[in-house]
């Protein structure tokens, strides 16, 4: 399958503005993500990615500039088209709720279902698929918050994949995980964007993991953002800018960071 352009940025400036005053996050972004990949956005604590997403998601306006989702400007989308075009997996906890891991995975068909809510056989088995590629067969009858955290990532996830957007954008989705999970939680992301051919966008601090796994980084710093894949990223020496930190060195041969 062809890979296509999902959402693109066209001298996108992002911050915060209120009546008084206007901060500048980032401007003059230039970026484009396609289907088919997975895409890891990096950079240190406070430099702006979580800003980014939301803007990206449309929960947050950009302060000037485009952005494109599937050749359409992302203003011109109603909510519901919205929702069937982007789904989005942030790490905030839900609201209190007796919903069952099935139940919450089906809040991902919502954007489809008429207004009484009901499931048809289309959501049923879009909802069973998402269950399947996220391996949580064993857990769907759990209440949501009978289950770990790694566990509870996974059910996002299966949410956004019964969404059946092109488009999945996760904020630090691993967070909180063990090493275990954390790797498992990276393939299984790889693997979907591979086998479901969407977009998958994620922000994390697992730097090492996101070089080996990922198609392309954003390495996002005060200076610049640089969109490559890993092994170009490593050639160009774009990690030792990551930092403003002299004991802390990216080991180019070794493809991870290492301390003094
Ligand atoms: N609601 C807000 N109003 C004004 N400034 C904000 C708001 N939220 C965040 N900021 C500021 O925007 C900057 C970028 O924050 P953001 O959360 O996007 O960074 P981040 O890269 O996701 O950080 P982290 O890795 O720590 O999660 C920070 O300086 C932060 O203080």
């Amino acid at each position: 399958m062809k890979n296509k352009t999902v959402i693109a940025t066209n001298h996108l400036s992002i911050g915060y503005s209120s009546k008084n005053s206007k901060t500048v996050i980032a401007q003059n972004i230039n970026l484009s993500f396609e289907s088919g990949k997975l895409i890891a956005l990096i950079g240190a604590n406070g430099i702006g990615k979580s800003t980014l997403l939301r803007t990206l998601t449309g929960i947050q306006k950009p302060l000037s500039g485009e952005i494109e989702l599937n050749q359409k400007p992302l203003q011109a989308y109603t909510a519901l088209e919205l929702a069937q075009n982007l789904s989005v997996v942030l790490t905030e906890k839900l609201p209190p709720s007796n919903l069952t891991v099935y139940e919450l995975v089906a809040l991902g068909r919502q954007p489809y279902t008429n207004w009484v809510g009901k499931l048809t056989s289309v959501d049923q088995e879009k909802i069973a698929n998402a269950i399947a590629l996220t391996a949580i067969q064993e857990i769907v009858h759990k209440k949501h918050f009978e289950i770990s955290d790694g566990q509870f990532q996974k059910v996002l996830i299966a949410r956004a994949l019964a969404q059946d957007t092109p488009l999945i954008i996760l904020d630090e989705p691993t967070t909180h995980l063990d090493l275990h999970h954390k790797v498992s939680l990276f393939k299984l992301l790889k693997k979907l964007a591979q086998e479901t051919h969407k977009c998958i966008l994620f922000s994390t601090h697992d730097i090492d993991l996101a070089i080996q796994l990922s198609d392309e980084m954003i390495v996002m710093t005060q200076k610049q953002f640089i969109q490559d894949q890993p092994c170009n990223l490593i050639e160009k020496g774009v990690f030792n800018s990551l930092f403003q930190d002299e004991d802390i060195t990216f080991d180019a041969q070794k493809g991870k960071f290492v301390f003094k």
